[in-house]
């Protein structure tokens, strides 16, 4: 069933190994990687549900597919190339794949472009000429370390990154941020004070933690709902706040800032986990950018932290060591062991985002998407309501009801089914709020957002 210069490379390797029956392993693990619908590892979230796993495993009795692990290859022949592939390729791929493809559109973990999955899956037995798997690599090997300094250097690229700021890979996710800003930064003035705008969960989570280490204010009258950004002239900003934080898109309730916030010198600091790389930013305007990978930028377990310089070295005493960015800055992320395989995988993100036209691109397909989706809801006549204001409605999570702005209990369950059926997965709200939301991060394609866009408009024919 392999065949090629793919198979010869993996015989030769397993041979250098001595080891063929780990080559049939490999190949059921292989097969598993490769077969989209099967694919757990980077490409469902963390809380993927139990009727989306029933209707997948549904869809392969109907379609007289075999067990889990003895699908076939659903390439003749896999690309050989070690170039991560640019989106006109990945199209290719898409479309030579089976009608049950599964198009994943959930809110993180979420989907990785295919050819980069491909591209870990050929270098996944051995790295480079380095015999070994990324996974084996001692963080201090020298592959390792040409594979963490590309990552910092693609990312600088993209975005253009400033020299006096720095960049970090770090542990602990967007909660464990939520803690270290404020043992990092809040010291930066006397009053120990900082400035929160909450726009949603994660804003409000990262103020809550954030009282624990200094005296918290929340710049706008608290909100009933999250579903509009205060306007800027509402807020009451503290000039002796050591910095005023935000969140650029909150993922759960889909609004998403489309300006920077004016903040008159004092620092600012962003969440940007969920709309990372997705349009291009000016770095100089933040005093810390942070991100996730999760979303749109890899896989889970590392965050990128961005920060200038001069902010470093205020840390609480109390700050634990591996959250300490000065540490950190100082041992080139590396004060204890970092997260290797997700920096790798990043990696390879960041050169597809490159190799695809860079932020100013993803911003340009993104718009497109997110538009296609609005447009339905839009012109549904109520049938489908979108609860944020169209000022700041996001491009990468559309949260949206059916009928009310409560939604309709027994249509929501029959869209959400009907799209698993199709292959559309995760498109259940997050669980704080119920109702549906799309996200449409950079791997998402036109072509996966079109078939949802179909989708939505057969669902509301039939039901109006
Ligand atoms: N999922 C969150 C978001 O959408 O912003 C955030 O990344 C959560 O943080 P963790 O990475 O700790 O799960
Ligand atoms: O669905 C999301 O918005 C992210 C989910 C998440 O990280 C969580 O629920 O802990």
């Amino acid at each position: 069933m392999l065949k090629g210069s793919l198979c010869k490379r993996l015989a030769m390797d397993l041979k250098k190994r001595g080891s063929f029956p780990v080559y049939e392993q490999y190949i059921n693990a292989t097969r598993c990687l490769t077969n989209r619908v099967e694919s757990v590892t980077h490409t469902h979230t963390h809380r993927c549900s139990r009727t989306e796993r029933t209707s997948r495993s549904k869809i392969r009795e109907k379609k007289k597919i075999p067990g889990k692990r003895s699908r076939p290859f659903l390439y003749s022949s896999p690309p050989s190339s070690l170039i991560v592939e640019p989106l006109i390729q990945q199209q290719q791929i898409c479309d030579n794949m089976d009608q049950t493809q599964t198009i994943n559109f959930g809110a993180g973990p979420a989907k990785i472009p295919q050819s980069v999955l491909l591209k870990a899956q050929q270098e996944f037995l051995n790295f480079s000429t380095s015999g070994i798997s990324v996974l084996e690599m001692s963080h201090r090997a020298s592959d390792f370390i040409q594979i963490i300094n590309r990552t910092e250097s693609v990312l600088r690229e993209l975005l253009n990154i400033p020299a006096n700021y720095k960049v970090l890979f770090l542990q602990g996710g967007g909660s464990g941020q939520f803690s270290a800003i404020p043992l990092n930064l809040i010291g930066l003035k006397k009053d120990m004070c900082a400035d929160y705008v909450v726009t949603g969960t994660w804003s409000e989570k990262a103020a809550k933690e954030a009282e624990k280490y200094g005296k918290i204010n929340i710049v706008h009258p608290k909100m009933d709902s999250y579903t509009k950004i205060p306007d800027p002239s509402s807020w009451t900003l503290n000039p002796a706040a050591s910095y005023v934080y935000y969140c650029n898109n909150e993922t759960i309730h889909g609004v998403e800032f489309n300006f920077i916030p004016e903040t008159n010198s004092v620092v600012l600091v962003c969440d940007m986990s969920s709309n990372f790389l997705s349009r291009p930013i000016d770095v100089s305007k933040f005093g810390l950018i942070y991100a996730g990978a999760q979303k749109n930028v890899g896989c889970a377990g590392v965050t990128v932290v961005i920060v200038r310089e001069d902010l470093l070295g205020h840390t609480l005493k109390e700050c634990p060591i591996i959250l300490d960015y000065k540490t950190q800055a100082e041992l080139n992320s590396m004060y204890n062991t970092p997260p290797c395989y997700s920096i790798y995988i990043m990696g390879l993100v960041l050169e597809w985002i490159k190799s695809n036209g860079g932020g100013a691109a993803m911003e340009s397909l993104n718009q497109q998407k997110s538009l296609l989706i609005y447009d339905v809801i839009n012109s549904s006549n109520g049938f489908y309501v979108c609860p944020v204001e169209e000022t700041c409605r996001s491009r990468m999570n559309i949260p949206f009801r059916i009928r009310s702005k409560e939604g309709d209990a027994t249509l929501e369950k029959e869209f959400l089914e009907g799209a698993s059926k199709k292959g559309m997965i995760s498109l259940k709200g997050h669980r704080s709020v119920g109702g549906i939301r799309a996200s449409l991060y950079n791997a998402v394609t036109l072509q996966d957002t079109e078939a949802l866009a179909t989708y939505m408009k057969e669902f509301l024919r039939q039901h109006q």
